[in-house]
């Protein structure tokens, strides 16, 4: 409890730390609240997109320095950033995406269903296409509790589906989670950074297997281990090649 608690207050900046007694300061909003039904909040003025896996204010020093650790080793193209936005099929490789007939206009990728920096689901997600592989630096923020202090089960299991989603449609484009088999081994303390690291095992057919650790930043504690089968939806969508670009 006590690695836990020093973690939490290392984790986190000085404008989101907690106040006496567990209670939160309250969120800092980074833009009013938008209607569900509008979805105008993740783009720009510009009509573009908003790209939330870029550093804000609200990342801890360990999110930034993970970050540009993994910035520097995508310099050379063994590892790529993965845009992120609050749309699922703004995530899609475009073969992928134009296998989605009807796209609805009033929807938002779960874990980017806030505008409000640090309070949620902060991530950045690198890609390793050689070896199918996906990191996710994953900072839990405090609307993300379970038992007090740490993060619920159910957003752990989130990231973890997101992140060997990620992989999966990597490898086999349009895909569907069927199984996900969480062991949580140790709490995830808000506002710490872990990582979230997953790749594809094998693929068998339409089945992509694949396997995912969830790990603090020195890697000593190992706060969950999963595995997880996708089924491949539509094999026209699985060309690695056009997955892998941007
Ligand atoms: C460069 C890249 C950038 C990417 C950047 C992305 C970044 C950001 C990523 C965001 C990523 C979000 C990822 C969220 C992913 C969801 O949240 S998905 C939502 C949760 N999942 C669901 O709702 C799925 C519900 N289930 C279903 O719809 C259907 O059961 C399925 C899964 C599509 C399978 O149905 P089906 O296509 O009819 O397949 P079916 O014939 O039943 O089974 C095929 C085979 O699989 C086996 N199978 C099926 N289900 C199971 C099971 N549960 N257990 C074991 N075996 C099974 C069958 O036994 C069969 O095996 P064989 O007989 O062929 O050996």
């Amino acid at each position: 409890m006590l690695r836990g608690c020093v973690s939490l207050a290392r984790g986190l900046r000085p404008g989101l730390r907690a106040a006496p007694h567990g209670a939160w300061p309250g969120p800092r909003l980074a833009a009013a609240p938008q209607p569900f039904w509008g979805h105008t909040a993740g783009f720009s003025q510009l009509g573009r997109p908003k790209d939330f896996a870029l550093p804000n204010p609200s990342w801890s020093q360990d999110m930034m320095s993970l970050y540009n650790k993994f910035a520097e080793m995508a310099k050379d193209g063994t590892w790529k950033r993965i845009p992120s936005y609050d749309r699922s099929v703004d995530h899609l490789p475009e073969r992928v995406r134009q296998a989605f007939k009807e796209v609805r206009q009033d929807t938002r990728f779960f874990l980017r269903n806030t505008d409000a920096e640090g309070i949620g689901f902060e991530y950045v997600m690198f890609l390793n296409p050689t070896e199918k592989r996906i990191v996710c630096l994953f900072q839990p923020g405090p609307y993300l509790e379970g038992v007090s202090g740490f993060a619920h089960g159910g957003s752990i299991a989130a990231i973890i589906d997101s992140t060997v989603g990620g992989c999966a449609i990597f490898a086999a484009g349009k895909v569907m989670t069927a199984n996900l088999s969480i062991n949580y081994r140790n709490p995830i303390p808000l506002g710490s950074v872990v990582l979230v690291d997953s790749k594809v095992d094998r693929i068998e057919g339409r089945k992509v297997f694949l396997s995912c650790e969830v790990r603090n930043v020195d890697g000593q504690t190992l706060h969950a281990e999963a595995t997880a089968l996708f089924i491949q939806l539509d094999t026209k969508t699985s060309q690695q090649q056009e997955a892998c670009s941007p």
